[in-house]
């Protein structure tokens, strides 16, 4: 079982810093552990104070390679409905890979195991002193995250839960709807694309910043430039 100290010291070492996603979509040329944990190494040699993995494999051998580096890990089923770290038994696995927070989806969405929020919490707790983050999409989301008993909140979801595509930009609003009512501390996180909105995040009450398509994706960061390079030349 984790100390609650251990868990204030991991809180305080995110905190007013980047952390660094690490992920890559099944079937993109750098989905492979080898890879993440060059990623991991890479954002950390750059700055990062903590890196976010999805994958039981690639957390673990991130964990192997850095094992003070300050980690963040789930697993994704599927891409429909509550697909990150769905059920309770994936939340444990996420831990024993080695994971110092787990992120799980903070919605109020039916869950494959059938718990809710609050039940799945309160089974990761009793099975682990992993700490959880609680991926949400709103306001309401993050505030009945923090009744049910999550260390933080993250705005992951947020632009993602509606039938729309998300906007381009990261969702800034929420950022500061959730300084203002939250006691928790929380994490901005999607779709934040330049060192300026990450700032502005934290100038708005986050605690820390998650990046990931940004930095972690080559194939998004080139279509960007290459976008802009076919403006010109069409
Ligand atoms: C919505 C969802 O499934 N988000 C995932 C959560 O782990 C990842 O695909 C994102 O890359 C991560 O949240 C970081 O966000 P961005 O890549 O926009 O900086």
């Amino acid at each position: 079982m984790r100390p609650a100290t251990a868990g204030a010291a991991l809180l305080t070492a995110l905190r007013g810093g980047l952390v660094v996603s690490c992920q890559a979509e099944p079937g993109e040329p750098l989905d492979a552990p080898i890879h993440m944990t060059a990623m991991a190494l890479a954002a950390r040699a750059g700055g990062a104070v903590g890196v976010r993995a999805k994958g039981l494999a690639e957390i673990a051998a991130i964990r192997a390679a850095a094992a003070d580096l300050p980690l963040i890990g789930l697993v994704k089923r599927g891409r429909h409905g509550v697909y990150i770290t769905p059920t309770v038994d994936d939340a444990i696995a996420v831990a024993e890979a080695g994971a110092d927070i787990v992120a799980i989806d903070g919605t109020d969405r039916h869950r494959p195991d059938g718990r809710t929020l609050a039940e799945t919490v309160a089974a990761i707790r009793h099975r682990s002193g992993v700490m959880i983050m609680a991926d949400v999409a709103s306001e309401a989301q993050a505030l009945a995250a923090q009744d049910a008993g999550v260390d933080i909140v993250s705005t992951t979801l947020a632009g993602y839960t509606e039938p729309d595509p998300p906007p381009p930009g990261p969702d800034l609003a929420l950022v500061a709807r959730l300084a203002r009512t939250l006691s928790v501390p929380f994490a901005a996180e999607g779709r934040f694309a330049t060192p300026q909105q990450c700032a502005e995040a934290l100038r708005l009450g986050a605690h820390t910043v998650v990046v990931g398509t940004a930095i972690t994706r080559p194939s998004s960061i080139t279509a960007r430039f290459a976008a802009a390079l076919r403006q010109e030349h069409p």
